[in-house]
């Protein structure tokens, strides 16, 4: 990259779930950010840039996950005057403390390399084998035993192998009916998640625990409150075959903390939240290592950001099933979704850098 004179731009966007998510951490409505581009002026001849001359990335904030909307822009206007001059350590290190806004300039100018190189992004992140299919959860909101039943019975009907379940809203008896009514629904050929988001009091999580054990759940995510690292070990001690998973007291400890607390057997990586896909790919490679699962999801981003997250996955060898499958709850997106869904695996794209265009003119 060295002597390009890169310039970067960003633009908001606004994009409606076509329904709520509800979390135990909170209602997810909309998701509004920043799409940009990093642009090689050099390569563009005819004023609209060639596949190897530009770069996408996308920032989209998440109250409690990330810095917020204003803080993104601020740090963007900043990576934006940086490139300039400095190029892109400069405009890393401007964004270097916002998350999402690193997240974006990052993809950015992975996007940007990996299509010089004529490589797939995945490919240009691993440098590991071809790979045509990440598996992918799907994701199950909020309802009604009945209701959470029917969604996941239709869930697997398409094809979804693993479905996450979000429970720590009704009480821990009802969530326990849900799951139940979810796994009679379905039978012992799909796997069965849930994701509590902190809701649970040490006494739900091992009543939960107990009920969920019997069921036969898979992975049980973030039970408790994020500061409770020796809570997930203690529950990880009485699990008999559901693996804890931490996502929240990820962010906060970070990956030594959990290990050496014993907290968890799998972690979820949010690209958006660690400040990108580069982050989370060490991390990856990093509790891999230390002998926990990684997950990689989304934070219901744009096909920018979600399709990143695809590439990442694809870049971790023997990746379990990852909540990417995140598209569908969102109302509108930034562009023409490059990944299929497709019996419970995304279809990764093959194409030079992310395989993402036609996002800009939009
Ligand atoms: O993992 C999935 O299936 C989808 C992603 C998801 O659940 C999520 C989406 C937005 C914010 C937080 C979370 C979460 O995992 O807690
Ligand atoms: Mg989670």
């Amino acid at each position: 990259m060295t002597g390009a004179t890169l310039a970067l731009e960003y633009r908001p966007f606004s994009l409606p779930l076509s329904s709520p998510l509800e979390t135990a951490d909170g209602r997810i409505e909309s998701r509004d950010g920043f799409l940009i581009r990093v642009v090689d002026e050099r390569g563009e001849d005819d004023g609209r840039p060639g596949d190897a001359t530009v770069g996408y990335g996308e920032a989209t904030p998440l109250a409690g996950w990330t810095e917020s909307v204003s803080g993104c822009e601020a740090a963007l206007e900043r990576a934006r005057e940086a490139i300039r001059s400095g190029g892109p350590s400069a405009a890393l290190e401007a964004v270097d403390r916002q998350v999402a806004a690193r997240h974006a300039v990052s993809l950015a100018l992975a996007d940007l390399q990996a299509r010089r190189e004529a490589t797939p992004l995945y490919q240009y992140l691993g440098r590991g084998p071809m790979v045509g299919r990440v598996p992918v959860n799907a994701t199950i909101g909020d309802g009604s035993p009945s209701e959470t039943a029917a969604d996941t019975r239709e869930a697997a009907d398409r094809g979804f192998g693993t479905c996450k379940l979000k429970v720590g809203i009704r009480s821990v008896e009802e969530d326990v009916e849900r799951v139940r009514r979810a796994g009679e629904a379905t039978g012992s050929g799909v796997t069965l998640r849930a994701d509590a988001n902190e809701a649970w009091t040490f006494e739900e999580a091992e009543t939960a625990l107990e009920a969920f054990d019997e069921i036969g759940l898979s992975v049980l995510e973030q039970p408790l409150p994020a500061g409770a690292l020796e809570g997930h070990a203690a529950l990880r001690a009485r699990s008999d075959g559901v693996m804890i998973a931490v996502d929240e007291g990820m962010l906060e400890h970070g990956v030594d903390a959990i290990c050496e607390a014993g907290a968890a057997d799998a972690v979820v990586l949010k690209p958006m939240a660690l400040g990108g896909i580069d982050v989370a790919r060490k991390m990856a490679v990093w509790v891999t290592e230390l002998g926990l699962t990684p997950i990689v999801t989304t934070t219901i981003d744009g096909v920018v950001a979600r399709t990143g997250a695809i590439h990442l996955a694809a870049s971790i060898p023997g990746i379990p099933a990852c909540g990417l499958a995140t598209a569908e709850l969102l109302a509108e997106d930034l562009g023409r979704d490059p990944v299929l869904i497709e019996n419970g695996a995304a279809v990764v794209p093959q194409a030079k850098g992310l395989g993402i265009d036609g996002v800009w003119e939009r």
